[in-house]
């Protein structure tokens, strides 16, 4: 299998630079894997579609399609190895990003990554999403805030919403299981947090590995400055 990845239909288009971005990333990956955790999938297929694909295929999102459209400013909240801020930065040029994550180690890793791919349009911060979201530097100021396997949907809205503009977008990367066993802890939460749940949508990921489903919500005001509350307290004590 070539890195052109002729089989996968991706949810947004790429071109050649892209797809070469892709394939640098994928090496960089494996490589820094061996001395950081950073992933336990290191099959090439499967993280082409377990960690690319499924970081893209928030392109399905009309609230996603709009802020792209615009050339938006997103967060990527606990980032890890770079999911799903680093494909959506490769996919999407005309956008900004800002990746944080709470360890040293992985917004180092990060900051490799948009160097050597000439993602100039990233910035990678190293901090606590409650730290940043009560900080005025960046409180409020993003159209779309994006969150991957970090936290319950409840705990998650409490990081995210305080960095969107109103009318902004909060978007989680959620299992299927996010419908039965997260939706209505994620209703408590959204409405001491000025939002709007929209309705979660699931797809399928290729070759049968699985499906996953987006929980995202409109952020109708400013958050109160009750929220975030202090580093630790939201897992703590989910809303
Ligand atoms: C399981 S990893 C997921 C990484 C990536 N989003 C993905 O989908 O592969 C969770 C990451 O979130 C980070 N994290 C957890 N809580 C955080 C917080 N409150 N603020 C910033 N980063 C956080 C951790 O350091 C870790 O790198």
């Amino acid at each position: 299998m070539g890195n052109d990845m002729e089989w996968l239909a991706w949810p947004v288009a790429l071109n050649e630079f892209q797809l070469r971005q892709f394939a640098r990333y994928y090496e960089m990956l494996v490589d820094w894997n061996e001395r950081i955790n950073l992933t336990g999938i290191v099959d090439e297929d499967e993280v082409y579609i377990k960690h690319f694909y499924d970081s893209l295929a928030v392109a399905k999102l009309p609230v996603w399609q709009e802020a792209a459209r615009q050339g938006g400013r997103a967060i990527d909240i606990g980032s890890g190895a770079g999911f799903p801020g680093i494909p959506l930065a490769i996919a999407y040029p005309n956008m900004s990003f800002v990746l944080c994550d709470a360890l040293q180690k992985r917004i180092h890793f990060l900051q490799e990554v948009c160097s050597d791919l000439g993602l100039n349009h990233v910035e990678c911060v190293h901090g606590r999403s409650e730290d940043m979201g009560r900080d005025s530097a960046w409180r409020g100021t993003f159209d779309v805030a994006l969150a991957r396997a970090v936290a319950r949907a409840n705990v998650l809205m409490e990081y995210m919403a305080p960095f969107l503009r109103p009318g902004g977008a909060g978007i989680c990367y959620k299992g299927p299981s996010f419908v039965h066993e997260e939706f209505d802890d994620a209703k408590r939460a959204a409405t001491k947090l000025h939002c709007r749940l929209l309705d979660p949508l699931t797809y399928d990921l290729p070759r049968g590995l699985g499906n996953r489903t987006f929980a995202s919500f409109i952020q109708l005001q400013l958050v109160s400055k009750s929220y975030p509350r202090r580093a630790g307290v939201p897992s703590k004590q989910p809303l």
